[in-house]
C-alpha cells in the first residue's frame, strides 16, 4: 500500500494575497466551503499580515467568523508577528503559521526585517501557541532563488529551515517563490535540509512560474516528502517577489498522485468544478491543465 499524501490548499491565502481586484468575503467563504466540499482537510484561509501590506487579506478576521466549523477541517493561518498571533487567536484559529526567508533580500522587502530578527519575532508566537496549545507550521522561502539575492545555497534554507524546526514548527514548508526550479535543484536543495530536518517533517510549496511545479512535487515525493502545498486553479504569487506567479494547482498535483495511485482522499471533479467556478469570480479561467482539460472533455 503506497502512503497517502496531505494536500494543503492554500488559494484562499497565497492565491488570493496578489490578486489585485478585492474579493468579497462571502465569496472568499464559498471558495472555502467548496474546497471543503471537494475533500481538503487542511485549508489556509487568510493571513494576519498587515492590511496596509496586503489589502486583499484585511477582511481576515471577519472572513474567520463566517468560515465557522466545519468536522475535520483544519484552517491553518499565516501570521507575520505576534499582533498578528493575538489576533488570529481572538478569531478562533487554531493552528498558525509563521514564515520566513532563506535569503535576507526577500525577507526585508516582504516583512521589512533580517532573517534573524524575523527569527525572534517568532519567539512569543512559539511560547503564547505552546501554552495555548495552537499548532505552529513554519514557511522557508526563497528555497532555490530570490528575485533579490539570486541563487541560494541549499545550506542556507536547511539553516533556516533547522531554526524554525528547533523553536517548534511542526513541519516545515519549503517555498520556491518565484517557481524557478527543477527537479535537480529541488533535489540538492532537498538533500541539504533532510540533514536538519527529519524527511517527514518537510512539505514542498512550488509556485509554477516555469511550469516545474508538478516535476518538482514528484521529485520530492520520490525524495520522501508527503505534505505538499497548492492553490485551487493555480491562483497565487506573491506581492514582494516580482515575476512569481501562482502555486502548483492542486488540481494538477491530485491528477498526478492519483495516476501514481496515491491516496489524496481528494474529489477530482468537484475540485475542477471549484477552480472554474472561483475563476469565473476572477474573470478569466483556471490556470491548471488539468481543469482545462477536464471541463474540455465534459464539453459535448
Ligand atoms: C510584518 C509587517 C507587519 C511589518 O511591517 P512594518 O511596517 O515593518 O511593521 P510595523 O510594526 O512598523 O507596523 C506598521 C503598521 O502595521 C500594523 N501591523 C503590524 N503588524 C500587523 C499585523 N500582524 N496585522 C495588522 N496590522 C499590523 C501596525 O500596527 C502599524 O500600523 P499603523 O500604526 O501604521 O496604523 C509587514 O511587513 C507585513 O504585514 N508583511 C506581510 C507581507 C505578506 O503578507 N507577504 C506575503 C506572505 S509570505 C509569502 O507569500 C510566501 C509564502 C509563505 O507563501 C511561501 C513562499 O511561497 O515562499
Amino acid at each position: 500500500m503506497i502512503p497517502s499524501v496531505r494536500i494543503v490548499e492554500v488559494g484562499p491565502r497565497d492565491g488570493l494575497q496578489n490578486e489585485p481586484q478585492i474579493v468579497a468575503t462571502d465569496v472568499k467563504r464559498a471558495l472555502i466551503h467548496r474546497l471543503a466540499g471537494a475533500g481538503l482537510k487542511h485549508i489556509e484561509a487568510t493571513a494576519f499580515v498587515s492590511p496596509k501590506w496586503v489589502p486583499q487579506m484585511a477582511d481576515h478576521a471577519a472572513l474567520m467568523a463566517m468560515i465557522g466549523d466545519i468536522d475535520g477541517v483544519n484552517f491553518p493561518v499565516l501570521v507575520p508577528n505576534f499582533k498578528g498571533f493575538e489576533a488570529a487567536m481572538a478569531s478562533g484559529a487554531r493552528e498558525v503559521a509563521v514564515f520566513a526567508s532563506a535569503s535576507e533580500g526577500f525577507s526585508q522587502k516582504n516583512i521589512n526585517c533580517s532573517i534573524a530578527e524575523s527569527i525572534d519575532r517568532f519567539v512569543p508566537i512559539f511560547e503564547a501557541a505552546r501554552a495555548q496549545n495552537v499548532r505552529v507550521r513554519g514557511y522557508v522561502s526563497c528555497v532555490v532563488a530570490c528575485p533579490y539575492d539570486g541563487a541560494i545555497a541549499p545550506a542556507k534554507v536547511a539553516d533556516v529551515a533547522g531554526l524554525l524546526f528547533d523553536a517548534g514548527c511542526y513541519e516545515i514548508s519549503l517555498g520556491d517563490t518565484i517557481g524557478v526550479g527543477t527537479p535537480a535543484s529541488v533535489r540538492r536543495m532537498l538533500e541539504a535540509v533532510a540533514g536538519r530536518v527529519p524527511v517527514e517533517r518537510l512539505a514542498g510549496h512550488y509556485h509554477d512560474t516555469y511550469g516545474m511545479g508538478v516535476a518538482n512535487a514528484f521529485a520530492s515525493w520520490e525524495f520522501g516528502l508527503t505534505a505538499f502545498d497548492s492553490s485551487v486553479a493555480g491562483l497565487g504569487g506573491c506581492p514582494y517577489a516580482e515575476g512569481a506567479s501562482g502555486n502548483v494547482a492542486t488540481e494538477d498535483l491530485v491528477y498526478l498522485f492519483e495516476g501514481l495511485g496515491v491516496e489524496t482522499g481528494i474529489d477530482l471533479p468537484r475540485l475542477v468544478d471549484c477552480a472554474h467556478w472561483f475563476s469565473a469570480k476572477l474573470g478569466r479561467g483556471p490556470h491548471s491543465r488539468v481543469a482545462k482539460a477536464l471541463l474540455a472533455r465534459t464539453k459535448p
